[in-house]
Formats: structure tokens, C-alpha cells, sequence
């Protein structure tokens, strides 16, 4: 027998309405059905998207949460039936790590109070000095060091906070850990130390845990079994390497389409399966299969009208789906959805890539422009073409454009950073156009000069003359 086993386990949350009557108008189906078994000294994983039940799943377990229907059975007992009180015994055995560390411990006690309430609560530790000892014990084990005692949440940063909230639960010696999200409120830096103490502390200690996590690389990396929700209910169950290898769950295949795979070949060749729609709402789920609207190998038979049980396809991988034999097989063809090369996202964005790296020379054309207006000339060829910003300019242009236009001017040259220095604006760029410019425009200049002159000479004679 495994040490936690859950059979049929829903929570169904009523929907109230009304002020004075509060009359129940629906139920949010949160938990809707999941059978698994945990085995003594492992770690499930649990992953799914937002909102298809993982914490109520974790929170039915404790029992923080009313069970609707269903079996959860620790070393024999079941939890859902038992009476608060004997229920408060057994809550010593399962203990939780939360998402938020911060959150999750109070501000206004220190490190000391927050591990000693659970003690006594439980009469874990017969003398206060007795508890003391236990708690350094395992701060040492969680990596803090003893004079965390006497300090509080907010003088630790997040990891160290996480490793509070393990150790909080550590020192009750339970025999299963729930960790809900246990490193997303982390930095990705701590966040592979925490796992790595979690793993530690498992070999040393023999936990067990349920480890949830919507980061299907978290859950590979920590997990001997793991199980997939959709919609309050699972639909695929394997062990992690199994379910990593050979998705075989519609909604499983798309979940693992998107995450980057570290070879590169691979990567070149894998194909994101995305899904169409909207996660539907627990409560009004679809009838027959749940993933049903959204799966890109729904079939007019069944899928609308059946709701697929779990069922084992071998080695101990159950999958929920009508289909998942011939979509194995590949004898199913895909009816719905859309199938993209990973890759897709970059090639869209190519061209404007290839303008930041200066293989298109817009960033050169305004300034030749500006130019020409300021000197106030009649625009000349270069302005048209891609001359403007290429060795056109470089004073041997006159034969032409098709010479303007050749290969020399996409060649390496032109690509490299150096186009887009200071040099381009100095005097070596100015092709023979660019002389004539200036020529005219010191024409004009002397012009107005000889002007301002006149009128000076002309204003001296009126003077005189008056
Ligand atoms: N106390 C409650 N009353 C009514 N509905 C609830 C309650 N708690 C959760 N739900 C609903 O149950 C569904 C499942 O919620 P749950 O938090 O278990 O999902 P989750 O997969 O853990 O998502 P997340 O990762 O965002 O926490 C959601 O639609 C949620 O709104």
C-alpha cells in the first residue's frame, strides 16, 4: 500500500448568492475526481495552468479545505472521513511549504516563535530547551545559522525564508511535505538551491512529497512521478522521465511543446503545438472529455459526450484521452489548433534584426538629407537609392547607378558597426555631389555677404546726404 492515497477526491466550492438567504447557485468544480497514489519516500509532481485545481488538490489532502467526495488515505487511514479532533493529530504527519515565504510567516514573532508554535501545538518537545535544540538542529540542516532564532521574517531574504517555511515543517517530523510552488517566488538563482535542499533533506530525512509547480522544469527535475491537471482532474500520469520522453496526453504534448529544448538541433526541429481558447470555467466545465474544446485532435465521436477515464497504457503511465492510442500512433490526424515551428517567433522578427545590426542602412540615410536641406539645394541622385549610404559617396560614383547598386555595397563593409560612426559625417564621405552642394551654398553665402554690404554703403550715403 502506498503511504498517501487519494481515490475520487472532489472539491466543489458553492457559488452564494444573495444578501439575506445566501442561496447556493452553483459549485466551482475546483477538484473534480483525481485518483493518485504517492509512494513512501518519493516526490510527486503535480503541474497544470492557473486555476485547474493544484493548490485545492494539495489543500484537500490537509484537509484545509472541505472534501466533497473521496478517499485521502495516509498509512491507512482516511483523512476526509476523520473527526476534527483526531484530524488535528494527524495534520503533525502532513505538513505544507508554501508559495509565498514571506506571507506565510508572521512578522510580529521571530524565527524562535514561529517553529515553536507548531511544537506545541503538536507537544512535539517536552521542555522549551528540548525545542530549542530541535530547532537548531534543523536550522543547521536547512543552511541558517542558530542566531536566526532570534531574528525576524523580514531580516532574511526570500530563499532564506523559503528555508524557514522547510523548516517550520521539518521540525514536526511529518512523513509527507506539500510543497505548493514551492521556488516561484524566488529568484532563479535561489531557486535551484532550494530545490537541491529539498532533494537533500529527502535522502537524509526519507520524506515524501507533493511537490506542485506550474514549472514543468522544477517538477522534472525533482520528481519520480508526475501528474498532469486540466480542469480539476488529471489527465496523464507517468513516471517523470516516461511522461518527458512520450507525452501522450493532447494537453501533455502541448505543455511540453513549450518548453525550449537545450539541443540545438533539436530545437531547430521542435514544433509548438498551440492551443486555441481560453482555460473554461471550473464552474460550468465542458460535458464528456474537459479538454475537448480545446484539443487539436478533438473528434466528432465521444470527445463531446464521454468523459475518459484514466487508464494505464503500460509501465504504469495512465493517460485520460478516448484517442491517445492512435494519436500515438499517428493514425489520428489533427483536426483543430495550430502547429508552429518553435523557431517562428524569431524569423518574424528578422528584418527589424537586421536593421539593429546595420545590414540595412536606414540609420545613414537621414544625415546626407539633412544636409542637402540645410543647404537648401535641389536634391541630387543619391537621395533615391541606397547609394546615399554605401561607397557611392566614396567619390567614384559618377560612372553610374547600376555601379551604386552592386554587391560591393552589401558586402561586409557596409554591415560592420563602423557605419554607424562619427567617420561617415567627415569630409571623406563627400562624394563630388556633396562639393558641388557646398560650392553653391558658399556661392549664396558670398551673395548675401556682398548684399549686407551694399545696404551698409547705401545707409553711409543717406546719412551723408541728409
Ligand atoms: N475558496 C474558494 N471558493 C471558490 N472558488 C475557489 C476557491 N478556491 C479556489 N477556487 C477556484 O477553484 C479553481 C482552482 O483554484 P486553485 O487555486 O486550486 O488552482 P491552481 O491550479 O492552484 O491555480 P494557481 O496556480 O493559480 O494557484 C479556480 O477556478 C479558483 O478560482
Amino acid at each position: 500500500m502506498s503511504l498517501l492515497e487519494l481515490d475520487g477526491v472532489k472539491v466543489h466550492f458553492p457559488v452564494k448568492k444573495g444578501i439575506l438567504f445566501d442561496r447556493t447557485v452553483g459549485h466551482v468544480h475546483a477538484v473534480d475526481g483525481v485518483s493518485l497514489k504517492v509512494e513512501a519516500g518519493q516526490t510527486y509532481g503535480l503541474v497544470g495552468e492557473s486555476g485547474c485545481g493544484k493548490t485545492t488538490l494539495g489543500r484537500a489532502v490537509l484537509r484545509l479545505v472541505d472534501i466533497t467526495e473521496g478517499e485521502v488515505v495516509l498509512d491507512g487511514t482516511d483523512l476526509a472521513k476523520l473527526p476534527a479532533e483526531e484530524m488535528r493529530r494527524f495534520r503533525r504527519r502532513l505538513q505544507m511549504v508554501f508559495q509565498d515565504p514571506l506571507g506565510s510567516l508572521n512578522p510580529r514573532q521571530n524565527i524562535e516563535s514561529i517553529l515553536t508554535e507548531g511544537m506545541l501545538a503538536h507537544g512535539v518537545g517536552a521542555t522549551q530547551e528540548e525545542r530549542r535544540e530541535k530547532i537548531k538542529a534543523i536550522l543547521a540542516k536547512v543552511g541558517l545559522p542558530a542566531n536566526a532564532l532570534s531574528r525576524y521574517p523580514h531580516e532574511f531574504s526570500g530563499g532564506q525564508r523559503q528555508r524557514i517555511g522547510i523548516a517550520r515543517a521539518l521540525v514536526l517530523e511529518p512523513d509527507v511535505i506539500i510543497c505548493d510552488e514551492p521556488v516561484s517566488a524566488l529568484d532563479v538563482s535561489i531557486q535551484a538551491q532550494v530545490i537541491n535542499l529539498l532533494e537533500e533533506l529527502q535522502e537524509e530525512l526519507g520524506l515524501t512529497y507533493v511537490v506542485i509547480a506550474h514549472d514543468l522544469a522544477v517538477v522534472r527535475h525533482i520528481s519520480d512521478m508526475i501528474g498532469v491537471m486540466y480542469l480539476g482532474a488529471l489527465v496523464e500520469e507517468a513516471p517523470s522521465d516516461a511522461l518527458y520522453a512520450e507525452p501522450r496526453h493532447p494537453y501533455t504534448k502541448a505543455l511540453m511543446s513549450a518548453v525550449p529544448v537545450p539541443d540545438p538541433e533539436v530545437e531547430d526541429r521542435r514544433e509548438r503545438i498551440l492551443l486555441t481558447g481560453d482555460l473554461p470555467s471550473p464552474a460550468n466545465p465542458p460535458a464528456g472529455c474537459r479538454f475537448h474544446t480545446r484539443c487539436p485532435w478533438v473528434q466528432e465521436t465521444r470527445c463531446a459526450t464521454e468523459r475518459p477515464e484514466l487508464t494505464d497504457v503500460g509501465d504504469g503511465h495512465r493517460v485520460a484521452c478516448h484517442f491517445a492510442a492512435e494519436i500515438a500512433a499517428g493514425t489520428l490526424r489533427r483536426t483543430t489548433g495550430e502547429v508552429v515551428p518553435a523557431a517562428r517567433e524569431e524569423l518574424v522578427d528578422a528584418p527589424e534584426r537586421a536593421e539593429d545590426t546595420g545590414e540595412v542602412t536606414v540609420p545613414e540615410q537621414p544625415e546626407p538629407k539633412d544636409e542637402v536641406a540645410k543647404a537648401d539645394t535641389k536634391k541630387t541622385e543619391p537621395e533615391s537609392g541606397e547609394a546615399e549610404g554605401g561607397p557611392a559617396e566614396d567619390g567614384e560614383a559618377e560612372s553610374g547607378e547600376a555601379e551604386q547598386d552592386g554587391p560591393e555595397q552589401d558586402g561586409p563593409e557596409q554591415d560592420g558597426p563602423e557605419q554607424d560612426g562619427p567617420e561617415q559625417d567627415g569630409p571623406e564621405q563627400d562624394g563630388p555631389e556633396q562639393d558641388e552642394i557646398k560650392q553653391e551654398a558658399d556661392e549664396k553665402d558670398e551673395v548675401k555677404k556682398e548684399a549686407v554690404e551694399m545696404d551698409e554703403v547705401k545707409k553711409e550715403a543717406v546719412e551723408k546726404a541728409s
